[in-house]
């Protein structure tokens, strides 16, 4: 059977997927900023659903919106952006809400006990002038909980993230290695409880070896805790080693999503076919590696129709004058491409070996 042998189904967007089990709905998902030269729209019409209990990569090259995405969900769009469309979210127990509709003492509580979120760079993000343990405090503070009961859920996730709890809290965040800093601060953003941990880039200033220890003290917490996880990066392969499902973003828009393997194995947009080939495989030989020819757009003249069309060796004047929608490659993994069946044959992959491991390597070599 060849790779690509499934019949392409009816047009669809994958908004359509919302289930019963969603817990953050994105709908037309926009972010411009007026600038000098023209508008600059730094997130183009992204529809997402994430599911309850998942963990979800978005990846894309440097520049493609996914921080734009993340800051997105929160409402925490830096100024002057603007954000438009809908974002809500479904907790497991009460009424949805409309992220962007709430006040901003609304939003302060929805950003980290419903909703919480992670950046690269552990440093920016604590205060280096107050100990690990302080942050801890002025967080349940803030909102109300508890100190005594919170403290002893700071020192359990802290364990739990192979950290020693009450060196930690004694520390100051320079008195940490980088790995620390960033477990501690994955372990402030699960005090309050969160459903839903956001993470941009987390592990990108780590060495590789800290990487993937953090990536399974992850999987161990998204179990244990039940939490759902959206996890923004450039590097595909390491994602691919904790999601279930990856979302591939290109020039601010969404352009592939599917499961992990499905994706790993079958990617159908061109695209991510490319960046694939383009990706460090530790078990391909490095000559295999094939950059992506040509440059990501800029946010404010990105080209008409399939912003991919450029660069692509499958384009043609459809690409140019229509933008593709959602089309279903099979079952739950869906491409914005109108020539994804030829996708495979145009940009084979270089390497016979897998990518990377997925999380879970349950299915056949091939289809
Ligand atoms: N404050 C800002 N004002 C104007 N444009 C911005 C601002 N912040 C980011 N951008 C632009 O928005 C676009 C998307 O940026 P974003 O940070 O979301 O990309 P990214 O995929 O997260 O990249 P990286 O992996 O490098 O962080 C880029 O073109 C960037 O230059």
């Amino acid at each position: 059977m060849t790779e690509q042998d499934t019949p392409l189904t009816q047009t669809a967007t994958h908004s359509s997927q919302t289930t019963s089990d969603t817990v953050l709905e994105i709908r037309n998902a926009e972010v411009t900023f007026g600038m000098d030269r023209g508008v600059s729209r730094v997130l183009d019409t992204v529809d997402l659903d994430v599911q309850r209990g998942e963990i979800i990569g978005v990846v894309g090259e440097s520049g493609s919106g996914k921080s734009m995405l993340a800051s997105s969900i929160l409402d925490a769009v830096v100024d002057p952006g603007v954000l438009s469309g809908e974002i809500t979210y479904y907790p497991d127990d009460g009424a949805p809400v409309d992220v962007l509709g709430l006040s901003e003492r609304e939003l302060k509580s929805l950003r980290w006990e419903d909703i919480s979120m992670v950046f690269q760079g552990a440093m920016s993000s604590f205060n280096p002038t107050m100990k690990v343990g302080k942050h801890f405090e002025e967080t349940l503070v803030a909102h109300d909980y508890d100190v005594d009961t919170g403290m002893e859920r700071a020192r359990e996730l802290l364990s739990d993230l192979y950290l020693e709890p009450e060196r930690v809290l004694g520390s100051y965040p320079h008195e940490l290695s980088g790995g620390m800093q960033q477990r501690a601060l994955i372990a402030l953003s699960l005090i309050l409880e969160p459903e839903v941990l956001v993470m941009d880039e987390p592990t990108a200033a780590l060495d590789l070896l800290m990487q993937r220890s953090i990536l399974s003290l992850l999987e161990n917490l998204q179990e244990k805790y039940d939490l759902t996880m959206v996890f923004i990066t450039h590097d595909l392969p390491l994602v691919a080693e904790l999601a279930d499902r990856i979302a591939v973003m290109y020039a601010f828009e969404l352009i592939e999503i599917g499961q992990t393997e499905e994706i790993l194995r079958h990617a159908a947009h061109p695209y991510t076919r490319s960046l694939l080939n383009a990706t460090p495989n530790l078990d391909a030989p490095l000559e295999e590696m094939q950059p992506i020819e040509g440059s990501a757009p800029d946010p404010v003249n990105v080209p008409e129709g399939c912003s991919y069309n450029p660069r692509c060796p499958i384009a043609d004047e459809t690409c140019v004058a229509d933008d593709p929608d959602f089309q279903s490659a099979s079952p739950d993994h869906e491409v914005a491409c109108f020539h994804w069946e030829d996708a495979a044959e145009a940009v084979p992959f270089t390497s016979e070996e897998q990518h990377a491991e997925p999380k879970a390597s349950t299915a056949e070599e091939n289809r």
